[in-house]
């Protein structure tokens, strides 16, 4: 059981509060020249990771006052409860274990008194050969011919994970060529089918339940698709497989489990990249590439067990994140990742942080009276720079931002790399200093303005500063070091969720768009008037009916 405290009844809460009072009226730019060993005291190195949180709104009271926070909530009892298999998915009575999907030390993980590390192996054996068969073409399709084209057809967590991973990792490709079918919206099925042909394409069914609305009809408006190309029912073994806990379901849909690959209910879809819904990225980077992915993971998952927490990354992340949310009133956070191939960094970590952080009920069942997580967006840069940095710059809300860089570029084409990098340092740089008014009226008066014209456009040039950022500087976007970034982030969301008191394993929240949606369904397929809803459902849905 994890522990019930409310944090803000914690002695650590209190103190927070009073040293919020000091620490809101001063300056990162004076914490800095006060403190000029700053930079040493605020960072950490993990492997191939520099987290550089030094220019956040904090002091060493500051952390350790958070730290203290951490006893109080119990969380090391918490780390502890997760990696050992307790069912800490307390609303759903299971276990949440991700963290032995990649446990490569292989040390036994008891669930229910049964070590579960002897089936994840026997996947992972079985994803190797089957990944291997079909990258190097002995696994041939229907006509005799090698696969050219995956198709992994899943939503949420069986899909922005691998569509996140196979394009962070875009330079260690091999031929294959992946394709992402996620939506409902028939479109996306239908444009990839146009690119592909049946007799050289594997379709991937991921989905752990194998009764999700969107994966199942893209499933099978995929096979009737391969059907009506000429091939035969028995032609599917060597054309689908799926990825899933549900052996039931994934027979029924027509799927020879002898082509299935399993994983357990301890395993939740938005933490499932390490799982067989992996396969699509082992298929487009090589098995090795994704075992390297588990290995970082697994790395990242030591140090988050076994690290004293000063200087322990995603408690570190978590906290300082626990700070703007619950005491600057932040109400986002935004992940800019400087690396192009990392375009969907936010995006997954969208899923993984809202739908686990997103709950209003503690884990006593009361309604929280204080806010939890908070809204994860972002872009890479410089992309970002030249759209939405302007609110971060200079606009009313206040964004503590992660800027994620690699030092050494896949691609090292002139000068480019050395032009992102100098985005990235100036970003944080720019946010932490800002511009007074009178920098911005010497500046406007070196350039030769009157003093008419310096009044009226001061005000508008000046940046207030004082925006917190964290610098994730990495040395290479590699599998290891990819896998140690997802695992850092995944911890980090487990660190809040304990300091919160909520669960952060469940996902109700999904389910009522999803009822109402099937209750729905059938009023659409009749033509009838629908006066069953509120007058603006009853309004649209027969205005639909009229259109359509
Ligand atoms: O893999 P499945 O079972 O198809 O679920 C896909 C998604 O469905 C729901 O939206 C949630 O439960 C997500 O957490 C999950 O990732």
């Amino acid at each position: 059981m994890l522990p019930r405290i409310n944090f803000t009844d914690t002695k650590s809460f209190q103190y927070l509060t009073d040293h919020f009072i000091d620490i809101s009226g001063k300056q990162l730019k004076d914490l800095f020249t006060e403190d000029p060993a700053r930079f040493e005291k605020f960072s950490v190195q993990f492997n191939d990771i520099m987290l550089d949180y030094s220019k956040n709104r904090i002091t060493d009271k500051t952390m350790a006052l958070l730290i203290q926070l951490t006893t109080e909530c119990g969380l090391k009892e918490a780390i502890n409860a997760m990696f050992s298999g307790e069912a800490i998915n307390e609303t759903e009575g299971r276990a949440v274990l991700h963290t032995a999907l990649r446990n490569q030390s292989n040390l036994e993980v008891l669930v229910d008194g049964k070590d579960v590390m002897p089936d994840i192996n026997e996947v992972l054996g079985k994803i190797e050969k089957f990944t291997d068969a079909v990258i190097s073409g002995t696994w041939k399709g229907y006509t005799g011919k090698a696969i050219t084209d995956v198709v992994n057809i899943g939503i949420g967590g069986s899909d922005l994970g691998p569509v996140m991973v196979t394009e962070a990792l875009k330079a260690y490709k091999n031929h294959l060529n992946l394709h992402f079918v996620s939506n409902v919206d028939g479109t996306h099925i239908a444009e990839t089918l146009k690119t592909i042909n049946a007799e050289t394409t594997l379709f991937l069914i991921a989905s752990k339940t194998f009764t999700t609305q969107e994966t199942m009809a893209n499933a099978h408006s995929a096979r009737d698709w391969f059907l009506a190309a000429g091939a035969a029912e028995a032609d599917v073994a060597k054309h689908f497989a799926a990825l899933s806990t549900n052996a039931k379901a994934v027979s029924a849909f027509g799927i020879d489990t002898a082509n299935m690959f399993g994983f357990w209910d301890w395993v939740g879809g938005r933490y499932s990249i390490w799982s067989a819904i992996g396969t699509s990225i082992a298929l487009g980077v090589g098995f090795q590439n994704f075992k390297a992915l588990l290995a970082g993971a697994h790395a990242m998952d030591n140090h988050f067990k076994n690290t004293e927490f000063d200087q322990n990354i995603p408690v570190i992340l978590g906290l300082l994140g626990v700070w703007y949310n619950n005491f600057f009133e932040a109400e986002t956070n935004a992940i800019l990742p400087y690396d192009q191939y990392m375009h969907r960094f936010a995006a997954y970590f969208q899923q993984g942080d809202m739908e686990s952080n997103g709950k209003h009920v503690d884990r006593n069942g009361n309604d929280v009276s204080y806010e939890t997580g908070p809204i994860i967006w972002g872009e890479p840069g410089t992309n970002g720079q030249h759209a939405f940095y302007q609110l971060i710059h200079q606009g009313t809300k206040l964004i503590p931002c992660d800027f994620i860089a690699p030092a050494q570029s896949h691609n090292p084409l002139g000068e480019h790399h050395t032009l992102l990098l100098s985005n990235f340092f100036a970003q944080t740089e720019a946010l932490m200093n800002g511009k007074s008014l009178e920098e911005v009226v010497a500046e406007l008066k070196e350039s030769g303005k009157s003093d008419e014209e310096i009044e009226k456009l001061a005000p508008f040039k000046v940046f207030l500063g004082n925006r917190p950022t964290n610098s994730i500087l990495v040395k290479k976007i590699t599998p290891e070091t990819l896998g140690s970034l997802i695992a850092m982030y995944e911890h980090k969301i487990f660190v809040q969720g304990i300091i919160w008191n909520i669960f952060s394993f469940d996902q109700w929240g999904v389910e009522l768009g999803k009822q109402l949606a099937s209750k729905i369904l059938p009023e659409l397929r009749s033509d009838d008037e629908v006066q069953s809803h509120d007058s603006s459902t009853n309004g649209l849905i027969n205005l639909y009916k009229n259109w359509r």
